[in-house]
């Protein structure tokens, strides 16, 4: 009887996502998979050359392995990247720069979905972040419980450097992290943290010499919920996580209305132009030189 009503709870508390990972046009996986078979740990590693830039396939990818890993009872989830450089670029630029409308609307209910299926992830969750987080790879960090950063990377909700102003459930997963006024001006600023710094602030909870020794210490902290009962477990943590999911799940069709809105105003299109043509461009001379 209580088993049941606290399975009730818990359905109550996690919005349906009923998503399949699109299958890609491309031939390797989107995400690749581990599970540990004696600590029973799932590793998820993002794996979308060149910079893990999150496009509808990739973030239904994440989608779908967080369900596959709950399904699989797991004892917890660690979120890497395949790439030794970038954990995530964040939002892939090409699906907001010139957007098709329809392909828009669906690009932004997904990325709402995934981070709402990392954020209430019913297992124990570390990222181990082996490479520059920017933007919505930051978001999906700060999804995480625990953050292990490897050195000389950089980590922030850095928007309004091109022109945008993150939605509020974004800003929330950021003061879920840090204090309010520090959020405040780290947002306003469009920060990005260096790895010493994110972890002076909190924005991180450990330094990694290698992306080795973060995988380990992100199962050293999933293993602290060894004698936690995982139910009750998965309970508090989405009773503490709801006030702010709720904030989302209650309007988002306004929080897409006002996306589009944004997303679509010269202003923003403007910035982002010129935003991406400077990456482009950054990598041609790059490319140039060697
Ligand atoms: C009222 C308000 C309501 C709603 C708001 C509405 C809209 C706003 C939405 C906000 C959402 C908030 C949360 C998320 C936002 C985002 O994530 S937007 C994306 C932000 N991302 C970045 O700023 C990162 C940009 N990239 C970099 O800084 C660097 O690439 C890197 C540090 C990640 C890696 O550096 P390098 O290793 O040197 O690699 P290169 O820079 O040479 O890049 C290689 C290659 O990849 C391309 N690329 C890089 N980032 C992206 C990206 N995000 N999307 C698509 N493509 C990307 C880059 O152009 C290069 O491509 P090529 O030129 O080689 O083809």
């Amino acid at each position: 009887m209580l088993r049941s009503k606290i399975l009730n709870r818990i359905r109550l508390l996690k919005p349906v996502i009923d998503r399949r990972c699109m299958s890609s046009a491309s031939k390797t996986p989107l995400t690749l998979l581990e599970v540990d078979d004696k600590s029973g740990i799932a590793t998820l590693s993002l794996n979308r050359p060149p910079v893990n830039s999150l496009n509808i396939d990739l973030m239904n990818s994440i989608i779908e392995s967080i369900t596959e890993i709950e399904g699989n009872k797991s004892r917890g989830l660690i979120l890497t990247s395949a790439n030794d450089r970038v954990f995530c670029a964040g939002l892939d630029l090409n699906e907001l720069h010139k957007p098709n409308q329809e392909r828009l609307k669906e690009f932004w209910a997904v990325f709402q979905d995934v981070w709402l299926a990392l954020h209430l992830c019913s297992v124990p969750t570390a990222a181990a972040i082996n490479g520059h987080a920017p933007a919505g790879g930051c978001l999906l960090a700060t999804a995480c419980e625990y953050r292990v950063m490897l050195p000389q990377m950089t980590i922030g909700l850095n928007e309004t450097q091109f022109g945008y102003m993150a939605p509020k459930w974004v800003m929330l997963s950021y003061l879920s992290v840090l204090p309010r006024r520090l959020a405040e001006r780290a947002l306003t600023q469009g920060k990005l943290f260096t790895t010493a710094e994110a972890l002076d602030v909190g924005l991180v909870d450990e330094i990694a010499a290698s992306k080795e020794e973060a995988l380990a210490k992100c199962s050293t902290f999933i293993d602290s919920f060894s004698k936690a009962n995982p139910l009750a477990r998965s309970l508090t943590k989405k009773q503490i996580r709801e006030p702010d999911v709720q904030k989302l799940i209650a309007d988002r069709a306004g929080d897409l209305k006002e996306c589009l809105e944004y997303i679509n105003s010269p202003l923003l299109q403007d910035g982002l132009g010129a935003y991406f043509e400077a990456l482009k461009q950054k990598s041609r001379s790059k490319a140039g030189k060697s």
